[in-house]
């Protein structure tokens, strides 16, 4: 497509949107239709500016609008979309002021983008490039999400870490752990999630775009995230219910998700991110029980071994005639569930090739989890150690923890209490 080609789409893309704007996907549309019963995701619903399936469970469509400016940045408790794109920059510049330029435009643009708007108008000047790279022109916002966060780097980069929170530091190694350094650490996350994979990507393009000289690149992964119907829990490679938990989680998301504390992060969330290579090919020759063992659930229905229902409530006393745990103890819900600590797990699968060293898929999972405290993503990462069933078929390659900021109210900038604190 020409800029010439591109001018031309944006007005149909402004009438596509314009049109979706006239109804809302309402709160009660969610719940009635029973399949949104995480309140706080059907909250997220209400504020779609984007017309509503009959059902409520249908796909999204390309024109489904979620709010940029809010109380919580979106992309946290949102019902997750399809698509991820999820990058970590470094900062190349240390000088404040110029950072807090570089956050102000991205609320800015990503305010635009979230709206399925190009993130400035086109130029009628033919001889610059072209103000967006255009490849979103027509699609719709597809519920584009864009969430911000920063590292305890960042803070240490800016002269800023003594506004870091006790508790926010360098996640440490755990076992078994195998990270790479070019998969790990960084500055900055912007996490690109939407309906459409073209969508999420272009977002995080013109954003990069934008920061050229503040920022530099230094890890990405796009995934994905299938289910039979939208509000469904998304399976993952190995086949499995993956996200059941997060129900519970999210029924109080104040306790388990937000961070309470006064401060900078009030209103934000701390999210760990952890690419895990998933060893497909070793998986695929477990024995179907053994599979089930793995995670102490059943493959097909989700149900907790010995249960019916996805949702079930997991009974890790449960024995079974010969009085052995109907769960096993080192299966990864066991272990996971039996910490007593909530998390809520916002992962997407990938598949990227073909590993040229072992000729098997490159492919896993692109974990993310929010929580009030990193303490919680370590209490349980620990528990699952050196014994989780699950450890033999995976590997966690890539790391990072981030600290994504409170929502925006308009008129203010993404991370602005801590850009501007006054230092004494
Ligand atoms: C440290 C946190 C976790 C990592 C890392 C992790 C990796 C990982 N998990 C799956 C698949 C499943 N996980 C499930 C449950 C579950 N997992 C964690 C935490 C981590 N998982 C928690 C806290 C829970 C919930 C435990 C509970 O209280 O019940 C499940 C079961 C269904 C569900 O609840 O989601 C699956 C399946 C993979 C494949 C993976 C790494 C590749
Ligand atoms: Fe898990």
């Amino acid at each position: 497509m020409t800029s010439e080609d591109s001018r031309a789409a944006l007005p149909s893309r402004r009438r596509f949107l314009g049109q979706a704007g006239a109804t809302s996907v309402g709160l009660g549309a969610a719940l009635l239709s029973g399949c949104a019963d995480k309140t706080a995701q059907a909250a997220q619903a209400a504020q779609s500016t984007a017309a509503a399936s009959p059902g409520g469970c249908e796909p999204a469509s390309a024109s489904a609008v979620l709010p940029f400016y809010g109380e919580h940045q979106a992309g946290i408790v949102t019902a997750a979309q399809k698509f991820i794109y999820f990058l970590v920059l470094d900062l190349h510049s240390t000088d404040l002021d110029e950072i807090r330029d570089v956050f102000r435009r991205w609320t800015t643009f990503a305010a635009l983008l979230t709206q399925g708007k190009n993130s400035q108008p086109y130029s009628s000047n033919g001889y610059i490039p072209p103000t967006d790279t255009g490849e979103a022109d027509s699609l719709g916002a597809h519920r584009l999400t864009l969430t911000f966060g920063v590292s305890p780097a960042f803070l240490r980069k800016l002269g800023l870490d003594k506004q870091a929170p006790p508790e926010f530091t360098d996640l440490p190694l755990f076992p078994r752990d195998q990270l790479r350094a070019e998969l790990s650490g960084g500055d900055i996350c912007i996490q690109s999630c939407a309906d459409d994979p073209q969508v999420a990507f272009h977002a995080v393009r013109q954003l990069v775009r934008h920061a050229r000289s503040s920022v530099t690149m230094r890890w990405s992964q796009a995934g994905f995230s299938s289910s039979d119907r939208a509000s469904d829990t998304p399976r993952n490679l190995f086949a499995f219910k993956d996200g059941t938990a997060n129900a519970e989680t999210l029924q109080q998301a104040d306790r388990h998700i937000w961070v309470q504390t006064p401060g900078w992060l009030q209103g934000g969330s701390y999210l760990v991110a952890r690419k895990i290579v998933m060893h497909l090919e070793t998986w695929d020759r477990t024995s179907a029980r053994g599979q089930d063992d793995t995670f102490g659930r059943h493959r097909s229905s989700g149900a907790p071994l010995g249960g019916k229902n996805e949702n079930d409530a997991l009974d890790l006393t449960a024995k079974d005639a010969k009085g052995q745990p109907l769960i096993p103890a080192d299966s990864h819900v066991a272990l996971a569930h039996r910490t007593g600590v909530k998390m809520l797990r916002r992962s997407y699968s990938y598949a990227s090739g073909i590993d040229p060293l072992t000729g098997q898929f490159d492919a896993g999972l692109m974990f993310v989890s929010f929580q009030q405290s990193p303490q919680q993503f370590i209490a349980i990462q620990s528990a699952l150690g050196r014994v989780d069933a699950m450890n033999e078929y995976i590997t966690h390659i890539g790391s990072g923890l981030f600290a994504c900021f409170g929502g925006v109210q308009d008129g203010r900038y993404l991370g602005q209490s801590l850009l501007e604190k006054q230092h004494g």
